[in-house]
């Protein structure tokens, strides 16, 4: 069967809506997926198979947290990624093998997607930019724009962030008095260099970030887990107050975990800078208590209406604030950064913090990485400042910094901090985590082998050895959690026990699994006779919380434990708040939430344990594959703060290395080109 349209052609098998069901079976595609696309289709009485073929391809897309199609990304062979499993065709043409091609004559592949784009710009569904400015165009729900393919909703929000990121990426009041007055650039200068006296010669990336947010509305600062970025944001805010105290600031992070973190960061970093306030650094004394130490989930920023995906915070109803540092800003998604833009004020600052290295956002964008994109010079980074500003970070920070090759605005906003003060250089969770980011699988292997004393490795090979080490080496590690369980402790101290170690998994269903694992840490506790796990609700049973509920202040990820009121007797969950006091919640009154002996890496992010073992499936299978990335294990080995270990297959973690996952989106080329 061909379906030809100009020089493109379907090549098909089966009709294709029956090639779509085909799909569907072998979960290429979901249901929605289908439906979707049929129903487009339907709705707007367009016959284009070619049309129906890319809507199920953009609602693949969406499902997999891309922002959008890049039509360049279409495999043309076989774009519906159908295999030859005859079994499941049930009718007569079970011997026939299937498949759906895009046949062009085109020579070139940038001529193909200006074909594919032909065909979607004649659709009735489909508003391209600038093109058609009709009203009925700009109601249809898919927009075309450079060669991707969007539903309309992502468009918007993409194009939101974008030009909200570039309009508060200018030079602030500070850059131009520093300019205009040698004597205040003096001033600020002293007291920068007085904050980070660094005694080596090179450069002090701390120092630069600082400069580098002092002198922009906008600021980004990223880099790897102990880096400094808290430590370098608690300075320049305590800069920040000394030179404007009538500030209004706010802290705030994705979860509540992250939230409570980040205040314990900056009343660390506070601490520390206590003592070293004196000489010429002697006048921020004064400043130091104006710094804001209580940090807020960014849906409590923005005020969360019940049942509704707005917020009350929104452009016309702005938050009252001059500055809001953002904390964890790679757990973002693409819909909460455009929510989040479009309740700043007018006049507002805004600081990014966050490893642009990390996996992405659970849901769509990464909104980081994209931001961070401009950095990327092959395999190396390199900063991109103009050289106005080059010149202007040079004198501040008395070094010598050179200009990028980047013309525009938002290079000038962007710090990476690499250095790692938590990892020593030739420490094994630090190396290991670098070679994981680089992709350097033989790197990789090589740190394995050194057998360092902070790194572990349990090979799958031999399936039953493996399982009882990683199930022995669990009960070892929460034993001493249990104890004081058992000791009828403080339900503080067991929680922080508890926090000190965690396994982590790449994904939630199956054996290796956070279902599979938790049941079986479970049992393997109940035979050491650590646990008494008879009912559902039972004492020492450790809990996340899976939704949020703001009446009880439990927010999705918050972690708990179950243990008995020393006064009542009666069972309570027991969690820790921000400021360190503790609540109890009656168990029948818990929102939904998972037992988290094991938990995924995803629901990890935000956190660090002292000890952390990662486990990796070991045959993964179809959507398994794509989850087994280089993000995915970055992130997991730096949750670890004193020692990691790996419950695996050595060609799983191999294959784990060398994937590296890009979210197709159009922020990157917006922000950057
Ligand atoms: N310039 C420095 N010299 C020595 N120690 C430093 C320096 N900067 C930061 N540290 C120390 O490194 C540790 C991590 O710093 P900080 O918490 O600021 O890093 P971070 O990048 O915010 O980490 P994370 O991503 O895990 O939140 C802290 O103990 C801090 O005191």
């Amino acid at each position: 069967m061909q379906l030809v349209n100009t020089a493109l052609s379907l090549q098909l098998s089966h009709p294709l809506p029956q090639l779509l069901k085909f799909a569907e079976q072998q979960g290429a595609i979901t249901a929605l997926d289908r439906h979707f696309a049929l129903q487009l289709c339907q709705l707007s009485a367009e016959t284009e198979p070619m049309l129906l073929l890319l809507l199920t391809l953009l609602s693949k897309q969406l499902s997999s947290q891309h922002s959008c199609l890049p039509l360049a990304h279409i495999e043309l062979n076989n774009p519906l990624a159908l295999r030859d499993e005859l079994h499941i065709q049930p009718d007569d043409s079970a011997n026939e093998p299937l498949f759906c091609r895009i046949v062009s004559e085109a020579q070139t592949d940038t001529q193909i997607c200006a074909q594919l784009s032909d065909i979607l710009q004649q659709s009735s569904l489909v508003w391209q930019p600038q093109a058609n400015e009709t009203d009925d165009a700009l109601n249809r729900p898919l927009v075309l724009q450079q060669q991707r393919l969007y539903l309309r909703r992502y468009w918007r929000y993409e194009q939101l962030v974008a030009s909200k990121l570039l309009s508060l990426a200018q030079d602030s009041a500070i850059a131009t008095q520093l300019d205009q007055q040698p004597r205040f650039l003096q001033q600020v200068s002293e007291l920068l260099n007085g904050l980070f006296a660094s005694s080596d010669d090179e450069i002090d990336w701390q120092k630069v970030a600082a400069a580098t947010t002092l002198s922009r509305n906008l600021s980004i600062i990223t880099g790897g887990p102990g880096t400094g970025k808290t430590t370098t944001v608690t300075k320049v805010l305590l800069l920040l107050l000394y030179l404007q105290p009538q500030l209004t600031l706010r802290l705030v992070a994705p979860t509540g975990k992250a939230a409570a973190r980040l205040s314990e960061s900056i009343k660390g970093s506070k601490a520390r800078l206590q003592s070293e306030l004196n000489g010429v650094l002697q006048p921020l004394q004064q400043s130091l208590a104006l710094i804001p130490e209580e940090a807020a989930t960014i849906h409590r920023l923005l005020g969360v209406i019940p049942d509704d995906s707005r917020f009350r915070h929104n452009s016309s109803n702005p938050l009252l604030l001059d500055l809001l540092i953002v904390d964890e800003a790679s757990m973002v998604d693409l819909p909460l950064m455009a929510k989040l833009l479009d309740a700043l004020p007018e006049n507002a600052r805004l600081i990014l913090l966050g490893d642009q290295d990390q996996l992405a956002s659970v849901e769509a964008g990464a909104v980081l990485a994209d931001i961070c994109h401009g950095l990327h010079d092959g395999e190396r980074w390199q900063m991109q400042y103009s050289h106005q500003q080059a010149e202007r970070l040079s004198q501040l920070c008395r070094t010598q910094l050179a200009a990028g090759s980047y013309q525009g605005t938002l290079g000038d906003s962007l710090c990476m901090l690499r250095h790692s003060h938590r990892f020593k250089g030739d420490a094994g969770i630090g190396m290991l985590a670098s070679a994981v980011n680089q992709g350097n699988v033989s790197a990789a292997k090589q740190i394995w082998r050194q057998q360092y004393a902070e790194l572990a490795w349990f090979e799958q090979q031999a399936e039953m050895n493996a399982e009882r080490q990683l199930l022995d080496h669990c009960v070892a590690m929460y034993r001493p959690y249990l104890a004081l369980v058992q000791q009828q402790a403080e339900p503080q101290q067991v929680l922080q026990t508890f926090n000190q170690f965690r396994v982590l998994c790449a994904m939630r269903a199956g054996e290796y699994g956070v279902d599979g694992l938790n049941l079986a840490i479970i049992r393997r506790l109940a035979q050491a006779e650590l646990l008494a796990p008879r009912q559902e609700f039972y004492s020492g049973r450790p809990i996340i919380i899976r939704s949020n509920d703001y009446n009880l202040g439990l927010f999705n990820g918050d972690i708990g434990i179950l243990l008995p009121d020393a006064s009542s007797q009666r069972l309570m969950a027991w969690f820790e708040r921000a400021d360190g006091s503790m609540m109890q919640v009656l168990p029948a009154r818990l929102p939904s939430h998972d037992t988290c002996f094991a938990m995924t890496v995803h629901k990890s992010q935000g956190s660090e344990f002292n000890a952390v073992t990662m486990v990796l499936p070991p045959q993964p299978r179809g959507a398994q594959v794509q989850l087994l990335c280089r993000e995915l294990l970055y992130t997991g080995i730096t949750r670890a703060k004193k020692h990691f270990s790996c419950s695996g297959r050595d060609a799983v973690f191999s294959l784990a290395v060398k994937q590296l996952t890009l979210r197709a989106s159009g922020l990157a080329s917006r922000l950057w080109s």
